[in-house]
């Protein structure tokens, strides 16, 4: 039997009425937190995406998933064992705590996005843990190649600060990275299947003389060229030297951190990273999974809303994952020895750098 969808603002339609508010969310970020929500086709497929502010200022500057895992370390007090009384997890307590929270070093550089979001979440009467999710969600959705991310809503406005010390630093080792995400439930594996966020991410604060200096060379997109260029040999710092938590990276204007140079070699991880070059549906699907379990540690799922159907669906991705001009199989730092190493094309030409983010 076909059921009745809620008309919503603009004849939009959702499964539940409660949902709509949702879509007026949407609207107002996409326009005046997102610029427009145009997450730049031209982005797609260049290492020079710095002209126009690209998706990946805008997903920091919406999301913030560190936040997120900040809130999904609040595991160990689920609502059960805090007497109902506190929604524990992802529950916005890094907006309603930004005091506490925005000050451990893990969170270097989220307090302006916190700070950004507050307004939104408070002007359409929606909770700090719903709206935080919801940014997110559509944040990534602005990427070409990203997958359609679950968003539950729901979430009570209520929330503790955390206590510091539950999100890992790039400098820590990979045991205690594994630690900590093991406190919140993740598997090694699902580490990875998180770090394919940072496909579209820079870094502001590890080297902070080259703010906006990327992860990958293509930080507008939503591909693999993360875990490509994780294993390619090390060469040169793009910034001022060595900093904590950084490690030498294979292109000019590249960073690298040392907990992503890690885990892609590490024998526990490496298969699962270099699974992802070859299979971009997997690592969509995967990374949606693992962002699903985030977004809902320290919650009930069943007494959430599914409002999945606000989320816009992302641009679809046009590249296959390539060698960086200059670039050979011999570069790669082979890893995982269960599977092949995939067949890459190299970009022609001479080596170029990668340019940085620009900030918004
Ligand atoms: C393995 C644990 C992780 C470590 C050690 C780590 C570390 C970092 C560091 C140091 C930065 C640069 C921050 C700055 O200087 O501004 C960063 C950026 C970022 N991270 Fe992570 N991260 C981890 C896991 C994650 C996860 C699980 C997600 C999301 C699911 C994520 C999403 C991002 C994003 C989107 C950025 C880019 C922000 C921007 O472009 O400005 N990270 N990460
Ligand atoms: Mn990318």
């Amino acid at each position: 039997m076909p059921t009745k969808r809620a008309t919503c603002s603009k004849g939009r339609t959702s499964a539940h009425a409660s949902c709509c508010v949702w879509f007026d969310v949407l609207d107002d970020i996409q326009e005046n937190l997102f610029d427009g929500g145009e997450c730049g086709e031209e982005v797609h497929e260049s290492l020079r995406v710095s002209s126009s502010p690209n998706v990946t200022r805008r997903f920091k500057h919406t999301y913030s998933s560190h936040s997120t895992m900040l809130l999904a370390f609040h595991r160990p007090f689920s609502p059960r064992e805090s007497s109902g009384k506190c929604g524990l997890g992802a529950d916005g307590s890094i907006m309603a705590h930004s005091d506490v929270e925005t000050l451990f070093p893990a969170n270097n550089g989220i307090d302006d996005i916190v700070d950004r979001q507050r307004p939104f979440a408070i002007a359409h009467k929606v909770s700090f843990g719903d709206f935080i999710q919801f940014a997110g969600a559509v944040g990534v959705s602005n990427c070409p190649g990203a997958p359609s991310l679950e968003f539950l809503a729901g979430r009570l406005n209520v929330s503790i600060a955390s206590p510091p010390g539950l999100v890992p630093d790039p400098f820590d080792p990979v045991d205690k990275i594994i630690d900590r995400f093991a406190d919140a439930g993740f598997s090694p594996n699902e580490i990875v299947d998180l770090l394919a966020s940072h496909t579209i991410a820079a870094q502001d604060h590890v080297d902070p003389t080259i703010p906006g200096t990327p992860f990958d060379s293509t930080p507008g997109t939503f591909d693999a060229q993360f875990f490509v260029e994780t294993l390619l040999v090390g060469q040169t710092f793009p910034g001022n030297g060595s900093n904590q938590g950084e490690v030498v990276s294979p292109l000019a204007g590249e960073f690298r951190l040392q907990s992503d140079f890690a885990i892609a070699r590490d024998p526990r991880m490496a298969c699962e990273w270099q699974s992802f070059i070859a299979n971009h549906n997997t690592m969509t699907t995967k990374f949606r999974a693992a962002m699903s379990k985030m977004a809902t540690l320290g919650q009930i799922r069943g007494l959430l809303t599914d409002c999945s159907d606000v989320i816009p669906v992302p641009p679809t991705l046009t590249t296959k994952p390539f060698l960086p001009a200059g670039k050979t199989l011999k570069d790669v730092q082979v890893a995982c020895h269960a599977s092949p190493f995939p067949v890459l094309t190299a970009q022609p030409g001479p080596a170029t750098s990668v340019a940085p983010v620009p900030p918004s």
